[in-house]
């Protein structure tokens, strides 16, 4: 007898009990809603629990295109327990169904016939249109080893995609739920081949952190970091539908966005700037601004002058710079110790000052002045501006870090006029942020997910790091999809960049949206641009369709066009490839054959939700569609700065088909792939 059966004879019963379920819904809204906010003792209290309660009735709205629970487990004694997306209790307070979240929920994703974990049948439910279509058993009790696939899990990673990227969390496998449910402290690093399903899980996790640590996260907050704009649109409906709509999403770009970026570095400026020993130059010029005192402080009180001399505020100043506080810390106490060390002279001279007097000191006009100048105030951009538009400040800074070609490199040919009309790059503003953290310490939040992350420099790894000090990470990535010159080999230095160390790694290897014929035909770039990496193993059934078109190149925007329509004759999404230089042209080419289509970018989406998208070839990293059409892979791979980064582009490209992968070129495909071929 197969593992998993499809049961025909309860369908009526439990769509009974699916109907009480929404009866008890649709109660517990209406209790919601019955609730007074101004019975709260007053009107700031009132507002509060006004957005309280309508949150809480958003979030009881029923769906009517999903149905309340997907499973149940059974246990040797009932009731049975059935699990959906959120909790549903009955009048009498009983659970009626179990939010996925809870711990009783668990055995539902990880309980096996090797670990029943007390479970003895779990029950999938088929859905369709909001109803119950079909009921799959699986008797964990079953002592044969036969077919363990569920027709239901197959249909759900089967089905045609449309729009954004949608929850999974009825079909979460073991091992990604091992990950999702990871101890809140624990900072775990996901590295996963293409469509193995590393996004899914990180959303989930924060789902499932909010929901298990609701009060600790809901105030420091959890945020996603992805690489840009059409990603994070990709993405966006994912926690909304899970019920957490308090999750921040933003670029890496945009968590340090202190300029606005106007220049474009040279690829070996750019690898040099976001280089971890960047930290130790930063951290030395910074802290060079604060001056040796030439002078004594004199401080004309009443009849009487106080001085302190110069050699004692060199010793107060040391001091406060090896404290290990942050720059703005130490010089806020400045001040202060100057005025103590005048209270001790007072004392001295026979007087008795109390903490008063020790605060006028510390405020008086002469104190502050002396102060300012010792330890003056400090403009981040204004540090950075004269490290690389002054040798000799540069060589001070980076003197045993950075050799002297390295400086050169770093040392703008033209300097601007000024730090206002300095032209900064990606890199810079990452170092801004970098100096804004040495001057006062980033707050950190509860939890960050980082997706993508193998693409960020250890400058920018920092970065995302300090936002995240005092709580965890989730770094999802795959080192074999690094397309910057910058690009992590190493998970173990990535970690230690963030500041964990103390990690763990886990690796996801079953591929969910990539078909066999696909996947086959990208892996074969993994030997040259990332060795010892495997491909996903592909779990889909659907083998997929993969379609080579040579064509001379004045036949190639009629093969682009004919592949779209051909491919638009499927159901599904269709995702344009193309490499950037071709955008333009391509957009032209589809509206003049009244093909509508979205056009996707770093910083713009489609807001319409165009079946045809027009994606930029550096675009479409995280992004999945059913059909995919990749026109000219040797140019994608060219466009990069180097072999290796090219062919990893290009790994990205092809490896975001679900269903059908259409390639058109003119030129020869690069050797790496026409290999076998
Ligand atoms: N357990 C699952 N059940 C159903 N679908 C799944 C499951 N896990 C992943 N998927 C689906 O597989 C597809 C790929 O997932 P996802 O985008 O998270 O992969 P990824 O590892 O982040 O890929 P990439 O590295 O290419 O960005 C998505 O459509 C996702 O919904």
């Amino acid at each position: 007898m197969p593992d998993h059966s499809p049961v025909t004879t309860d369908l009526e019963p439990e769509r009974a009990y699916l109907a009480a379920a929404r009866a008890d819904l649709t109660r517990m809204r209406e209790r919601a809603e019955s609730l007074d906010p101004n019975r709260a003792s007053d009107g700031d209290s009132a507002y509060e629990l006004a957005v309280t309660l309508a949150r809480r009735v958003a979030s009881l709205q029923d769906n009517p295109h999903t149905t309340l629970f997907f499973g149940r487990i059974d246990h040797a004694d009932p009731p049975p327990r059935y699990i959906g997306r959120r909790h549903v209790s009955n009048d009498a307070g009983d659970p009626v169904v179990l939010d996925w979240r809870a711990p009783v929920s668990t055995a539902f994703y990880r309980a096996s016939r090797t670990e029943p974990m007390g479970v003895v049948r779990r029950r999938r439910f088929g859905i369709d249109k909001g109803q119950i279509s079909a009921i799959e058993d699986e008797n964990l009790l079953a002592a044969d080893e036969s077919d363990s696939s569920s027709a239901i899990l197959a249909q759900e990673i089967e089905r045609p995609r449309t729009g954004p990227m949608r929850d999974i969390v009825a079909t979460i496998q073991p091992e990604q739920d091992l990950i999702v449910r990871s101890d809140v402290d624990v900072s775990v690093c996901v590295q996963g081949a293409p469509g193995t399903g590393k996004t899914a899980v990180g959303l989930h996790r924060a789902a499932w952190l909010l929901y298990t640590h609701r009060d600790r996260l809901d105030r420091s907050g959890v945020l996603v970091v992805g690489p840009n704009r059409a990603f994070l649109d990709h993405i966006s409906a994912v926690l909304p539908a899970l019920g957490e709509v308090r999750v921040g999403h933003s670029t890496a770009a945009d968590l340090v966005a202190h300029a606005r970026v106007r220049s474009v570095d040279s690829t070996e400026a750019a690898v040099l700037k976001g280089d971890s020993r960047m930290a130790e130059v930063l951290r030395r010029a910074l802290w060079s601004r604060v001056g040796r005192p030439t002078e004594p402080l004199v401080l004309p009180r009443g009849a009487r002058k106080w001085r302190i001399p110069a050699y004692e505020v060199q010793e107060i100043v040391d001091e406060l710079m090896t404290r290990g506080v942050r720059f703005n810390a130490a010089r806020e106490m400045l001040p202060r110790r100057l005025a103590h060390a005048v209270l001790l002279r007072m004392e001295r001279a026979g007087d008795s000052p109390d903490d008063r007097v020790q605060e006028s000191v510390a405020r008086s006009g002469p104190v502050k002045k002396y102060s300012a100048t010792v330890w003056p105030a400090v403009d981040p951009a204004q540090v950075l501006f004269d490290l690389w538009s002054d040798s000799e400040r540069l060589a001070a800074a980076a003197d045993g870090v950075l050799d002297a070609d390295e400086q050169r490199i770093l040392l703008w040919g033209k300097p601007a006029r000024s730090k206002g009309t300095a032209k900064w790059s990606v890199a810079d503003v990452t170092l801004l942020d970098e100096l804004h953290d040495l001057l006062s310490r980033t707050p950190s939040l509860g939890h960050v997910v980082l997706d993508e992350a193998q693409d960020l420099s250890p400058m920018q790894l920092r970065a995302v790091g300090r936002r995240c000090s005092t709580g965890a990470i989730t770094v999802l990535g795959d080192i074999a999809q690094g397309t910057t010159p910058w690009a992590t080999d190493s998970w173990g230095t990535a970690m230690t960049h963030l500041g964990k160390p103390e990690h763990h790694l886990e690796v996801l290897d079953r591929g969910f949206r990539v078909p066999a014929a696909v996947i086959d035909f990208a892996a074969r770039l993994l030997p040259s641009m990332a060795p010892g990496l495997g491909a996903p193993v592909s779990v889909r059934d659907n083998t997929g369709e993969l379609r080579l078109v040579t064509v001379g190149e004045d036949e190639r925007s009629a093969a682009l066009i004919e592949a779209v329509r051909s491919a638009l004759a499927d159901p599904g999404s269709v995702g344009l490839i193309v490499p950037d230089a071709d955008v333009t042209a391509t957009a032209k080419a589809l509206r003049e054959n009244g093909i509508e289509h979205g056009q996707l970018g770093v910083e713009s989406v489609d807001e319409a939700d165009h079946r045809v998208q027009l994606v930029p070839a550096t675009v479409a990293k995280g992004l999945e569609f059913d059909h995919v059409v990749v026109l000219e892979p040797s140019d994608i791979a060219d466009a990069e700065p180097d072999t290796r980064t090219g062919l990893r582009r290009l790994y990205v490209v092809l490896t975001r088909a679900v269903s059908s992968l259409r390639v058109i070129h003119s030129r020869p495909l690069p050797a790496e792939l026409a290999e076998h071929a």
